[in-house]
This record gives C-alpha cells, structure tokens and sequence, in this order.
C-alpha cells in the first residue's frame, strides 16, 4: 500500500507518539481520528477490545452504554475487569481501565441498557462518528405496523379485534389507542359481538408496556394513563357482546383487558393474573374491581395480595376464564359460539342489561378518574417504584439490534456489529453511504499523460531531442522524456497510435534498447535512465481513460442532482464531473516517481506536473465553491486543501451503498444455495449465527448456556435454524455438528479470539473514521479452529 512520507525529525510529543500511523493515514487522517467520538454497546470481552484498539492511536472521546454488573464470567474473559470489581457496574469499571490507556482520550459511560437508552432519548445515538455493538441479540419488531387489526365477518355479524404489537402486545399508548379507535369502528360497524385475541404465537398481552412507566416523561405519563382509562371504560361498558380469546399469556394489564370482557376461553398451558404485587407494583382499584366481578371478592383478595399467575386449568376452576380450547382457532369458534347465544335477544335489550350489570363500577371510575390519575403518576415517579422497575426491566432483558440498526440507519451514523462466541467471530458494517477519497491501492501506475500531454509539457517534451544529445546529457535525463521521444518515432510508424499489445509494447523497448550509441571500444551500454524507461512501457503508456467506479461516482445520481444535503464529497464530486466533461480527462494527480535523472531536469519536469495539479484543483475548487453557495450551503463546507486532496486522489474515489441489518433480518427469502453446495464456505456460520440470535431473542439465554440443558438446546437451535432456513425457502440442511459446536459453547467469549477479532473490527472502524482505505462491505466470519476467515456481501 502506499503510505504518506516519513515525518521529519523535529516533531511535536504528539506525532511522536503517532509516528508510525501518521505514516499511514496521514495527520488528516490523525485529525478526523482525534475528533472523533465513539460509542460502544456492551463493554463484553470484545467490546473492550475494540476500544483499546481505538483509545491506544488516539480517538478523540468514547462512551460505553451498558446496564450489566461485572459478573464471574466477565472476569474470565475481559481483560479491563478485575476480580473486586464483581457486582460493580461494568460501563463505569470498563471506562476507567481503558482510560488509563491514553491520557489523551476522553471516555464517559451510561450505565443504562441501550434499550432503556433508546426509549428516552430517542437522539442519543445520533451524535457519534460511529456505534459499536457487541453481543446485541435482534429484536423482531417493526414500528411501522398497525398495532389492532379489525375484521367483521358479515355473515354472522362477529368482530374480530386482534391485538398486533410484537413481541409481546405490551400495552403502550399507540396500542391503547388503536384499541380504542378499534372498539369505535366496531360499535359503528354495528356487530352482535368482539372477539378480544392476539396475532402473537404465545402471548395475550404482557399488560403495561413497562417503557412507559420507567423513568417516563410526565406529560406522556399522563395521557398514557387517561387512554388507558379511556380503553378500559370503552371496553367494559361496551354495549355489544364481547369475549377474549386469550390465546397466549395474560399478565397484569392483559389479564385487565380478557376481565373487561363478558366471556373468557383460554389456550391451555399459559398464565392468567394480577401479578402487579409481585412486581412491587398495586394495582389500581378499578383492575381489583375488574376482577372482583368475576371471581368474587375472596379469591381475589388471595390472588391480588399474592399477585398470582394462574395456570390455564387454574384458572378454569377459579371461575377466572369459562371455557380451555387446544389452540386459538378453537378457541375463536368456541366464541362465535358463545355470541350465538344471544341470537334471539333484542341487542338493545342485551346491551341495557349489560351496562346496568357493569354500572356501579364504571361509575366508580368515572367519579374518582382525576384522583386515579393523580395517584398513578405520583405512584409511578415515586423512586422506590421506579427501583422495582429497573429491576424488573433488567430481568426482562433488552433485544434491540433492529430498532438500532433502523435508527442510525436513518441517522446515517455508521454502525459496526460484532459477536464473539467460543471459537467464532463475526462483524458486520451498516453503512447507508460512505465515500471513501484516499483508498491507497496496492499498486499504483504513475500518471505521465504520455499519451495527451497538455500543451505546457508538450512543448518541454518536445524541445528534447533525445537522439542528439551528447553522451553526458543522455545519460541524466528523465526516463519520461525518453518514453515519450520514443514514443513519437514509434507513433510516426504506426498510422499515429500508441501501443497497445504486448507485441507492440516490444517493438517500442527494442527502439529503446537499440538506442545507445556504441562507445570508444563499439560496445553499446545501457544506461539506468533508459532502462528505467524501458520498464515504464508497460505502465505508463496505458490511454487516460476514467476508471468505471469513478466514472459510476459522477454518474450517480447524488453527484448529478444535488440538493441541501450534499455531503461535502457529493459537492467536490459535481464539479470534478464539470472538469471531466470540459478536458476530458481527470486532474492529473501532481506526482512523479523517483527516477535516475539529474536534479535540474527532474525538477523542472516535476514542476510542471504539480503546476498543472495545482491549476486543475484550483479550478474545481472554485466551481466546487460556487455550488455551494448556489446551495445555501455553508461557505467552510469546501476547503482547499480536501479538493486538492480530492483531486490527487480521483481516480481511486470509492463508494459504498450499504445494506440495512434490519432489512437483512426481515428479508423473507436469501440465495445461498451457492454457498452451502462449497463445503469450505463459511456461510454456514452466518445461518448458525442468526439461528443463535434467535435463540437468545426466544429463551433469554444462549444455547447451552446451562450444563444440563445442552442437549435440549441443541434441539431448539436446530429447530430455529431449519425455521429460518425454511423462511428463505432454502431447502438446505445445516450440518449437526455445527450446531452442537455453538452449544458447545454456551454464550462464553475466549479472549483470544476476542482480542483478534478486536482489533480487526477496530481497524474497519478507523477506516471508517478516516475515509480512508476501503472498510470490509459488509459481513467478516472468523473460524479460529481452522483460522479461516470470509467476507460476504449480506
Ligand atoms: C408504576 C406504577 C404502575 C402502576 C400500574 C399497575 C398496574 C400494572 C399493570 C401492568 O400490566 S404492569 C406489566 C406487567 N407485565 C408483566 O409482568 C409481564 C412481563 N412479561 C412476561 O412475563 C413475558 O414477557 C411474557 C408475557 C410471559 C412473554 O414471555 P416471552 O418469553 O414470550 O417473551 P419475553 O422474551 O419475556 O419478552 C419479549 C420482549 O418483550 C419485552 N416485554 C415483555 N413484557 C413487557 C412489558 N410488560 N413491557 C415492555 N416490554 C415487555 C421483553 O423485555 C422482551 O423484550 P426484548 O428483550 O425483546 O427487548
């Protein structure tokens, strides 16, 4: 690769202390490092890692977001924490150690879940150059969806509202009010009955959506709570017949919505309760009423006091629900059925009765609402409560890879998503659009323009007949200036063409090597200068043409249509295009390489090449200004020396169009038929991966996390993963053993492994950074058994 020149020997403490990867990224590239701010999620074994990696060059700040406390298996694998830390909070310990890193780099943490984090302050994430997330389970949620779905079967009159809040149909204020506004559709729709279910496989509802309690905004609070009012007096005084088909849990506030119903069936094997006390919570008086009503002021005193969940036959024989179906499709027909019963009855008749039956308690709540009210959000800010609630949330653990991955994704702030477990690793960049100016390929063909030159190097090359200079002479001029004499004899041979074959490359060497003029004893020597040129043929002569990638850049439509929020690059980018359509060419890039030649006629060949850099920058400077100014845009946005930079660097610019890890993970169909036919392809680790995501987002727990459960685990992932398989019609089997490896492993982190995988994911994120080099696009698989590693474009 290439790398910046050595720095001179009177530098500052700082370059100093960064010399050798000044060398690489350059003091601009140091810059962007040093403003940079970074945050991590999950100070895991990994996590740490990839910040020493980013605090020991330089960083400017770092923030760690993590609600754990140092546990027995963090001090296995972790480095930064030590054995009296255990119980301490893991952000805090974790920041400290790597601030003893570099007294340069500035580090504050926020010992939070990234979840509670994402809940309250919508922004936070928005501010950093890039997140980092480590062990970061997914969460299969879209906020998009509508949250009821409503159906009338015209036929026999039936409503059915479904509750559609995934994962777990947690009562939050959207969910109340598309209940609501559910409930009016209904009423005007006229129906002889509702059916109260649940899109969600194995939840009713999970009650209050606990986000909107724990630590809330006030003002939110108060309205959550007056809808939640609202719903409830719908609901129950609701004039036309109503049953639950609760087909999943129903804690808490779902046990509340299946109470306002007249008629409750239940799918076997779940639970059924008012557990507010178990979760230090006191349920409203309106709740304990709503279950008063049904079992009776005894048992519901035993039940609330103790805050019982009831098992589904429980719950039968507490009179708590009236029927037990197999399954919810039972369960609605069992309903319809209930709602015939009412087939001869006058609804007005019914619905009168129903409302005489129910009036004293939503008259009740009706008098003593704003009391209510008051109660709930002094109750709810109380610090004690709000204790409870973070310890509840803790335990309910946080999934929250895909609103994150969909947030900065709008945001535009890059996200790099890491995992290791046991032997593997992986990393997966989410970038929506990075450029990249300075990529430093491996090898790079000076550019001569031997073949157009513009007219002021014309006219030096031409004034150099190399044929007639004396022996001295001849043997100190630029190798340019021979190509290029010989290159004229060649072109005055070949209809004005330069060569373009290998054969023809030949014939111009041989003019070349032919040239020498024998010496005193007839021998012809070669001189350095001519043997150099020889060696240029076959780099140096190739047409100026605009490599695809960048000529794809000035296509683009960022490049063509620019608006007010046009990157800087986008803006350089359109008035390089300008330049290209005018000249024909990309600005030279202003830089010759070393050659045998003497100082006087290398300078004076080296000036004209930077001077005609500098007259190319300078004119896209001005028309990359004036676009600018043409789009409000702030007149500092350009500068001179990034275009002079962009210039020099032109025909190596990169684009990267990224790819949304949420959409990755809602893709319903995947093409890897290619891949698993290769048995050396990694890409299996990709489907046990995601399978293990899965697993964490389902049980809670990794695979094989407990001893005794590794061979049921093994069942589960396996389950999983021919699920997923399956969903991206992929009729592939992923080997057995693969499976029980990951189960193998528990959840554990080695450090090893960690530590490699650190630093290489690291190294992606100075990329990022720095806009320099070209970052991995976009997923890396590390298999530190076999120490194979894959990239896969996801
Ligand atoms: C402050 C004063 C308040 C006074 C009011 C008093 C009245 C209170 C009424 C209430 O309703 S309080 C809420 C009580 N609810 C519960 O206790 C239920 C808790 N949840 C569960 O037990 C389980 O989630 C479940 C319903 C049995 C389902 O289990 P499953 O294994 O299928 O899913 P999980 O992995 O546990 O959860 C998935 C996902 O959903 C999140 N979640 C669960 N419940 C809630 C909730 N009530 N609010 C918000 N979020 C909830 C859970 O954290 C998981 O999230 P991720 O980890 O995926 O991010």
């Amino acid at each position: 690769m290439s790398s910046p020149s050595p720095k001179s020997p009177e530098q500052s403490d700082k370059s100093k202390k960064y010399d050798r990867q000044l060398r690489l990224w350059g003091d601009h590239g140091q810059r962007l490092l040093e403003n940079s701010k970074v945050c991590l999620i999950n100070a895991t074994a990994l996590g740490t890692e990839i910040l020493k990696s980013l605090v020991l060059p330089g960083i400017g700040s770092f923030t760690i977001v993590d609600g754990e406390k140092i546990s027995e298996e963090d001090i296995g694998s972790n480095f930064f924490l030590e054995n009296d830390s255990i119980g301490l909070s893991r952000a805090q310990v974790a920041t400290q150690s790597l601030l003893e890193l570099n007294p340069d780099v500035r580090g504050d943490y926020i010992d939070e879940s990234p979840e509670h984090v994402m809940a309250h302050t919508q922004d936070f994430f928005n501010k950093f150059t890039v997140v980092i997330a480590t062990a970061l389970p997914e969460k299969r949620f879209s906020s998009d969806a509508k949250l009821v779905a409503v159906s009338v079967n015209d036929k026999s009159g039936v409503a059915t509202l479904t509750l559609q809040r995934p994962p777990v149909n947690s009562l939050n204020l959207e969910l109340l009010t598309d209940i609501s506004s559910g409930l009016t559709e209904i009423e005007k729709a006229k129906c002889r009955g509702v059916i109260l279910t649940s899109s969600a496989e194995s939840v009713f509802s999970a009650g209050l959506d606990i986000f909107e309690v724990y630590k809330p905004n006030p003002e939110r609070l108060n309205h959550f709570w007056k809808v939640l009012q609202d719903t409830w007096l719908k609901l129950y005084g609701f004039p036309y017949a109503t049953v639950a088909v609760i087909n999943g849990h129903a804690p808490a506030g779902g046990c509340l919505l299946a109470l306002s119903c007249e008629y409750r069936i239940m799918s076997k094997n779940y639970t059924i309760g008012l557990n507010e006390t178990q979760l230090g919570l006191v349920a409203p008086k309106w709740f304990i009423a709503s279950m008063r009503n049904v079992i009776g002021q005894r048992q519901s005193e035993l039940a609330l006091t103790a805050g019982r969940l009831f098992k589904t036959d429980e719950a039968l024989s507490l009179g708590l629900v009236d029927e037990v179906v197999d399954n919810k499709e039972e369960g609605i027909s069992k309903a319809e059925q209930f709602l015939s019963r009412f087939r001869n009855i006058a609804p007005e008749v019914r619905g009168m009765t129903k409302q005489l039956v129910r009036e004293d308690t939503i008259k009740d709540l009706m008098k003593t609402r704003e009391q209510d009210l008051n109660t709930f959000v002094q109750y709810a800010l109380n610090p004690k409560v709000q204790e409870y609630l973070e310890k509840y949330m803790q335990a309910l653990k946080t999934k929250v890879l895909i609103p994150l991955s969909r947030h900065l994704w709008d945001a535009q702030v890059p996200l790099v998503v890491c995992r290791s477990i046991g032997f593997l690793g992986y990393i997966r960049l989410q970038v929506k659009e990075h450029t990249v100016i300075e990529t430093h390929p491996d090898s790079e063909n000076p550019d001569l323009r031997l073949d157009k030159p513009w007219p002021a190097l014309k006219e030096h090359l031409d004034s150099i007949n190399v044929a007639t200079l004396d022996q001295k002479t001849r043997s100190h001029i630029p190798a340019i200036v021979i190509l290029y004499y010989y290159l004229n004899k060649y072109k005055e041979f070949h209809d004005g063409n330069v060569p373009r074959t290998r054969a023809e490359k030949d014939v111009l060497r041989k003019m070349i090597r032919d040239s020498p003029i024998p010496d005193e004893h007839g021998v012809k020597v070669l001189e350095e200068n001519f043997e150099e040129a020889i060696h240029y043929v076959n780099t140096c002569l190739n047409p100026q043409t605009i490599p695809s990638n960048v000529q794809t850049i000035l296509d683009d439509d960022s490049c063509i249509n620019l608006t007010q929020n046009s990157s800087p690059f986008w803006v350089m980018c359109a008035a390089l295009r300008e330049l290209v359509q005018s000249e024909g060419a990309l600005p030279v890039s202003g830089s010759l390489p070393d050659m045998a030649a003497d100082t006087n006629s290398y300078i004076t060949l080296q000036q004209l090449y930077y001077k005609q850099a500098q007259l190319q920058a300078e004119a896209v400077f001005r028309r990359a200004s004036q676009i600018a100014r043409n789009l409000g845009l702030p007149q500092d946005i350009i500068t001179e020396s990034e275009v002079k930079l962009f210039c020099k660097h032109a025909n190596e610019l990169h684009l990267i169009r990224g790819c949304c890890i949420a959409d990755e993970y809602e893709r319903t169909s995947l093409d890897l038929t290619s891949y698993l036919e290769d048995p050396d392809s990694l890409m299996f680790y990709y489907i046990t991966l995601r399978g293990l995501e899965r697993f964490i987002s389902e049980f809670n727990t990794y695979p094989g996390q407990f001893d005794d459960q590794v061979e049921p685990d093994v069942l589960k992932l396996k389950s999983i993963i021919s699920k997923l398989l399956s969903e991206w019609n992929c009729s592939h089997a992923l080997r057995d053993e693969r499976v029980h490896e990951v189960c193998r492993y528990g959840g554990a982190e080695l450090h090893s492994v960690s530590a490699i995988l650190g630093g290489c994911a690291a190294h992606e994120v100075i990329k990022l950074i720095t806009h320099q080099y070209k970052p991995l696009n976009n997923a890396f698989f590390y298999d530190a058994i076999t120490s194979n590693s894959a990239t896969f474009c996801l």
